[in-house]
């Protein structure tokens, strides 16, 4: 509160303005006068004529039903007229870039008196880069967007194209050679699978699904087989836009017809008479982003098998927004080919490989998702820390109840486990070969991937439970538990359903059991 005409008043002299047509209240040691507003407020006006209200301290009371956020928009910072003579307000404001000091709000390596073997000052230096980048640019438009279903705003995408964080969320490699990341945080060549864990991590927290994945979650999973699998000219003719986010791409695999099962999809790539072209004609369903890519990574089936071909918006390719249960500001897209002609050179990969092309992401984009899962879970259990310390219920915190206290148990323990076994997995990426990564973390990625996304949803159900209707409330103290617990569902059937995740993992136990194993 800046306003210089501050009042220092006692809380004698508050205690006289309790009444409507003359109301103030205190919070926090703040003085505010709610004359004006009491008769719109959302609440209503019996809840601030109020006797234990009115006049008097309503700290309490206000925590029970609102979120700190409320006091910091500025038509109600407006309202607070000034603070109690020879007091100081108590309550830490939040601010961009904070850590969070709520025990377990963040993994250990960023809680302080806790120690890591994986990270160090230059992955703590991009943390906070990046979470104040977060808090200041992603989470407003992030909140605004989830409101009206537009896509994310163009000045944030080129804001994140002049830190390179778009370049950055493809891993390591060369395609960060000569870019300068983060005004010079990291250099590209010590940039490794921990700061690109802290990059996604950090952007989870604006705590909106549908915006994360029109955060171009298409580019994360439909770019790679360019970067890995394209010509020289198609790379320079693709790569620098996308990553500048001045074209915008997307996976197109999955179809009515077909999902996990790859090799049962229908949309076909004939080529010409002349063999310089693909001939495209099908459809694809369920596509993150499609609804404004200009890029689409696509597999067909073709004469050899199943091929991976990249197709640029023309004619001949329509798309329209599907309507999922999270936000539109995904561009989640049902996509049509028409007779689109491609040219051969736009193929990725080996005609016939396209399995080899998908199945080389596939490791990155589960990890990619492990990160996501382990750092929203953490979010929530923030949430309900916070929440059943602050809210009474029979008299006492509904902390004091020992089942609730049972399911914040559970909660922790699987917001850590995930964390801990992702850290572990990501110091195996760093120091393993692609190769190496390809067989000895398939399944260890498949069975975290499946884990993670199992917890995440027992977390959103018990967070609900915790916080009752409002869990199933869009607006209020509930919001983000709402959020979480209708659009969680969508983690565990990205990048592959969980059972079929579990699965893969014990196959490629099985591949691996030594013979001479015995009991
Ligand atoms: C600076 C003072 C206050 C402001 C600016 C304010 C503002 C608001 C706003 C914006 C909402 C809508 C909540 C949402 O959807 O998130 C709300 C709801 C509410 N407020 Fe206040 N309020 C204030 C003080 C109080 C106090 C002291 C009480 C006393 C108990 C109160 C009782 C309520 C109630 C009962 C609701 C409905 C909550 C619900 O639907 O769960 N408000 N208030």
């Amino acid at each position: 509160m800046s306003n210089s005409k501050q009042l220092k008043c006692t809380r004698d002299e508050v205690a006289k303005h309790n009444k409507k047509g003359d109301l103030w209240i205190i919070i926090d040691s703040k003085v505010y006068d709610l004359t004006r507003f009491a008769d719109m407020h959302p609440g209503g006006l019996a809840a601030l004529t109020d006797d234990e209200v009115a006049g008097q301290d309503a700290t309490e009371q206000f925590f029970a039903l609102h979120r700190f956020e409320i006091l910091l928009k500025p038509q109600y910072q407006r309202l607070q007229i000034g603070t109690i003579e020879g007091e100081e307000p108590s309550l830490h404001v939040p601010s961009a870039g904070d850590i969070s000091k709520v025990p377990y709000a963040e993994p250990t390596w960023l809680t302080e008196g806790y120690y890591s073997p994986y990270f160090t000052e230059n992955h703590r230096a991009l943390q906070k880069a990046m979470r104040k980048f977060t808090d200041e640019y992603l989470t407003p438009d992030a909140q605004a967007r989830e409101e009206d279903g537009k896509r994310p705003d163009q000045k944030v995408f080129d804001k994140m194209a002049e830190l390179e964080i778009h370049a950055m969320r493809m891993g390591p490699g060369k395609h960060l050679q000569g870019r300068t990341l983060f005004g010079g945080i990291v250099k590209p060549e010590e940039f490794d699978y921990f700061h690109e864990l802290v990059i996604t991590q950090e952007m989870v927290r604006m705590g909106a699904r549908g915006y994360g994945d029109g955060m171009l979650g298409g580019k994360v999973i439909g770019l790679p087989p360019v970067l890995n699998f394209g010509s020289e000219e198609l790379k320079a003719r693709v790569v620098p836009d996308v990553l500048a986010a001045k074209k915008f791409i997307c996976l197109a695999i999955s179809e009515a017809h077909a999902g996990s099962d790859v090799m049962g999809l229908q949309t076909t790539a004939v080529k010409s008479e002349d063999g310089k072209e693909w001939i495209i004609n099908g459809s694809k369903k369920w596509i993150t982003n499609g609804v404004f890519a200009d890029y689409f990574t696509v597999g067909c089936k073709t004469e050899d098998g199943f091929t991976v071909v990249l197709v640029e918006r023309g004619e001949g390719v329509e798309t329209r927004p599907i309507k999922t249960s999270y936000s539109p500001t995904a561009g989640t897209a049902f996509i049509t080919f028409d007779n689109v002609r491609v040219p051969v050179g736009n193929t990725l990969g080996e005609e016939g490989g396209g399995i080899f092309v998908m199945l080389s992401n596939f490791n990155h984009e589960r990890w990619v998702m492990c990160c996501s899962s382990a750092r929203a879970q953490r979010a929530i259990v923030e949430e309900c820390l916070k929440w059943t310390a602050q809210r009474k219920a029979f008299g006492k915190p509904l902390n004091s109840l020992a089942t609730i206290r049972a399911k914040l148990a559970a909660m922790i323990q699987r917001a850590e486990s995930t964390q801990n076994w992702l850290e572990n997995i990501t110091y195996q990426m760093c120091n393993m070969s692609y190769k190496q990564q390809a067989s000895k973390l398939a399944g260890q990625i498949a069975f975290l991937k499946s884990y993670s996304t199992s917890c995440a949803q027992e977390t959103a159900r018990d967070a609900v439970q915790i916080f009752g209707g409002r869990g199933i409330t869009k607006s209020g103290m509930g919001r983000l538990i709402e959020h979480y617990h209708r659009t969680v569902p969508f983690d565990a059937l990205l990048g592959g359903a969980e059972d079929v995740l579990s699965d893969l993992g014990v196959r490629q136990v099985l591949r691996t059991m030594p013979h001479d194993a015995k009991l």
